[in-house]
């Protein structure tokens, strides 16, 4: 019997199943596809390599005519190799990490048979343990026409950039495709089901982030509902309400991620769960006493993103290696999306610090007309602060910027040790640098 099994080998299960292999607990990991799970193979480490250009060409674009005077043009082909050579070996060594801290891999799908045994295969196996580390897998609209349809996987792995892309959804996956095509030449449209993209983030932000989008060429479609997608000629049509119709050569339906629950026969142990994710309580077991679940499968209203699974793992360790009894205390996460330019948070929103301004105050750092973003020629940038009004202390951060997660980043830390205003004018930065620009303004 293992002392802890993980179904699911993903970021919320490995960051675990290492140290606690190291601690001597008998661990294994049950994975059905890439060791890694999506942010390694088909998330964050893939996007962020295929994005990398994309923020060198905004950079150049912003000093033409101010020492560059051509834009270089994305090689998509190329760009996809140096893709593959960075992410195809990552799961193996992801794989060599747990077997080199003495973790049993086991390769299958895994269910559960009742709430110590997992069934992979013909393969029962037992645990004092079990966590549920199953991830998401992208929504898919259920239309006619939908098998025509690509998802944020396959676009990741597309060898030609497609002329034409169309992108169904207008969250982070939809955001970040769209800046990554049209930088590598695509003509690029947005279809959103309502009328607020990214509606987590700041919205002026979000706002100012459309506007450079549109400048750059995207199109904006709002408040439509698509209904079919059908096949004409070489071409793909998607169809809507109130006669909207839309020609494109690739679709992506980014229109959110849904939790794999269904397929783990929760019903037969009794774990319960809703549409967002498996319940657990303050030390992420579930309703069944010895079951455990971390990361994006989790139904929470924390962000579904790696270093919030990679945090509950590390709780988990803890909690499982007795050193502490404590329930999990989520500091302030911090996020972005990775358009160009981003848009980066943590903390207290400036919504709802200008919500309650009794509690909290609010500084804005303008870059439009800062000496050393104009170094870039970059004028378009903005970061808001928040402060708690009784304490002085930094609560909340967002900014709209090619740097902004650096900046959120670098303020994560205060936020976190409780920094107070007067603390932060105290420190001396390096100059000239971001930090010293906007620290001078506060
Ligand atoms: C396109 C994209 C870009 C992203 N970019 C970022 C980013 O820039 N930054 C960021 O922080 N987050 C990003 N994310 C989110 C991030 O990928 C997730 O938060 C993270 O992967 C969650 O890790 P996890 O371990 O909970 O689950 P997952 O990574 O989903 O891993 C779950 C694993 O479980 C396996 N599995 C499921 N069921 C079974 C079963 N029954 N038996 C065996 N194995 C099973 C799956 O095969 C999978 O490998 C991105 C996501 C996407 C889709
Ligand atoms: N930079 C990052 O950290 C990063 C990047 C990518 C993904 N992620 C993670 O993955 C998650 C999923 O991202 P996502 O973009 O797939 O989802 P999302 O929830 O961010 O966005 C989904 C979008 O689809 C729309 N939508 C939902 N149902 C629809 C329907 N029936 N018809 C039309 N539109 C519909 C929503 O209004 C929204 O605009 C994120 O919440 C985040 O946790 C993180």
């Amino acid at each position: 019997m293992y002392d802890v099994l993980f179904l699911g080998s993903g970021q919320g299960a490995w960051n675990a199943a290492v140290p606690l292999g190291k601690a001597g607990l008998k661990v294994a990991v049950v994975e059905e596809d890439r060791f890694g799970g999506v942010c390694t193979n088909r998330g964050c480490n893939a996007k962020i390599t295929l994005d990398k250009p994309v923020e060198l060409v905004h950079t150049i674009e912003q000093l033409q005519g101010r020492g560059f005077d051509t834009v270089p043009k994305i090689n998509w082909p190329d760009l996809m190799a140096h893709k593959h050579e960075v992410i195809d070996g990552l799961a193996a060594g992801i794989q060599q990490r747990l077997v080199a801290a003495g973790v049993e891999i086991i390769e299958g799908h895994g269910t559960f048979k009742d709430a110590r045994t997992i069934q992979v295969g013909e393969r029962t196996v037992t645990a004092k343990k079990i966590v549920i580390v199953s991830g998401q897998r992208p929504h898919q609209l259920k239309i006619p026409g939908q098998e025509l349809m690509h998802n944020s996987t396959d676009f990741l792995v597309i060898p030609e950039m497609p002329a034409h892309i169309t992108l169904i959804g207008a969250g982070y996956v939809a955001m970040e495709t769209a800046s990554i095509a049209n930088a590598a030449g695509a003509k690029v449209d947005i279809v959103l089901r309502g009328h607020q993209p990214l509606r987590e983030f700041y919205q002026p932000y979000v706002q100012r982030l459309i506007n450079n989008m549109r400048n750059r060429g995207i199109k904006f479609y709002y408040d439509e509902t698509i209904t079919a997608v059908v096949k004409k000629e070489s071409r793909l049509e998607l169809q809507g309400t109130a006669g909207f119709s839309l020609q494109s050569d690739y679709i992506v339906d980014a229109t959110g991620r849904v939790p794999n629950v269904e397929k783990l026969n929760l019903a037969a142990v009794g774990i319960n769960y809703s549409e967002n994710g498996i319940i657990v309580n303050d030390h992420l077991e579930t309703n069944v006493a010895g079951v455990y679940a971390t990361g994006d499968v989790v139904d929470k209203k924390l962000a579904k993103i790696t270093p919030t699974a990679i945090f509950e793992a590390q709780y988990l360790v803890a909690l499982f290696t007795q050193k502490t009894e404590a329930a999990i205390n989520y500091p302030p996460i911090a996020t972005t999306v990775f358009t160009s330019p981003r848009v980066a948070r943590a903390g207290i929103s400036p919504t709802t610090a200008k919500q309650q301004p009794e509690t909290y105050s609010i500084e804005v750092v303008d870059y439009e007309n800062d000496w050393f973003h104009q170094v870039q020629n970059e004028t378009d940038g903005s970061l808001t602060l928040v402060f708690d009004r009784k304490t002085d202390r930094l609560v909340g951060a967002t900014e709209y910027s090619n740097e902004a997660v650096d900046t959120i980043n670098g303020l994560l830390d205060y936020m976190e040790l409780g920094v107070t205003k007067a603390q932060l004018q105290r420190l001396i930065y390096i100059f000239p640098s971001t930090q010293h620009s906007y620290m001078r303004k506060i």
